[in-house]
């Protein structure tokens, strides 16, 4: 079986040192409409591409420029410009829209779509960006993904495994999620003065018949896991490097220190 890497080098300033084996990730960034994490300007400098689904662009608007209060607050929004605005606009305040149109951001109202959330559009905007052979190495960050309301939070989620061809996280103040598809082995490297130490592994699809795990403090060994049975939460990462495999696709998360 494959084995798919991850490491959160997003979570460190640039330039990256590299942590693990093969080409360094292409990163794209998407904001939603929740407070920005502390390092959202990281994130911003990690990514090639950057898009704001619908209230997500007041969230930069307001937020980027207090990041930077020495800094004159048109020339820090001037900055931060995204590549797109996407959503069916219900929540980007007026002055936010024009502010973006006039420096030439294309603000695309799909209202006409009320199946998929504002977050599922954005993908589809990036996948429609990114040439298929770029798709492998492509990572896209979710900013305010979660926290929140559990509807908003559940749709988020949902995401991971309608793209689950593609690797997403999403991200808070607080942690991080990705999805862990069964079609692959998992090594995971911990930035570990970034990230850690407490995780979960969760069987969110479907209930998970044999699970093995090294490098937890808790390891699994051809364990199962399911809903109203064994859940690996408030777990702990031993190692620089963790591997995982399962029989059923597994949420992770890792907890993402106060100070990196
Ligand atoms: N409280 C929240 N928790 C988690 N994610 C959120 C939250 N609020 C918004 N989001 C994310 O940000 C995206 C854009 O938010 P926005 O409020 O503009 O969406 P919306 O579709 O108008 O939401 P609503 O369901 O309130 O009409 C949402 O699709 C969702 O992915
Ligand atoms: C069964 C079902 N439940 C809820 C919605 C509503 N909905 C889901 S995504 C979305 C867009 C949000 O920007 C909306 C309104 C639906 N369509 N179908």
């Amino acid at each position: 079986m494959e084995v798919m890497r991850h490491a959160s080098t997003f979570l460190r300033p640039p330039p990256l040192p590299q942590a693990a084996d093969g080409p360094a990730p292409s990163y794209a960034l998407v904001v939603l409409n929740q407070r920005l994490p502390r390092f959202a300007p990281d994130l911003w400098s990690h990514a090639k591409l950057r898009i704001f689904a619908d209230g997500g662009a007041n969230r930069v608007y307001d937020g980027m420029p207090k990041f930077f209060p020495e800094q004159d607050p048109l020339e820090v929004r001037r900055r931060y410009k995204p590549d797109g605005i996407r959503g069916d606009l219900d929540s980007i305040r007026p002055e936010v829209k024009e502010f973006y149109s006039n420096l030439g951001v294309k603000v695309e109202d799909v209202s006409y779509d009320q199946d998929t959330t504002d977050l599922h559009k954005c993908i589809d905007f990036i996948c429609g960006f990114t040439p298929e052979v770029d798709k492998s190495n492509l990572c896209i960050l979710v900013a305010g993904a979660l926290g929140g309301r559990f509807d908003h939070e559940a749709g988020n989620l949902n995401v991971l495994y309608k793209f689950s061809n593609i690797q997403i996280v999403l991200l808070s103040d607080d942690c991080l999620i990705q999805l862990l598809p069964k079609t692959h082995c998992h090594e995971i490297h911990i930035q570990s003065s970034a990230e850690g130490p407490h995780c979960g592994l969760i069987p969110v699809g479907a209930p998970s018949v044999s699970t093995t795990t090294t490098g937890l403090q808790w390891d699994l060994t051809d364990a199962g896991m399911s809903f109203g049975g064994l859940m690996s939460t408030s777990n702990m990462v031993r190692e620089e490097r963790i591997t995982v495999r399962s029989d059923s696709d597994l949420l992770w998360t890792i907890s993402i220190k106060k100070k990196a």
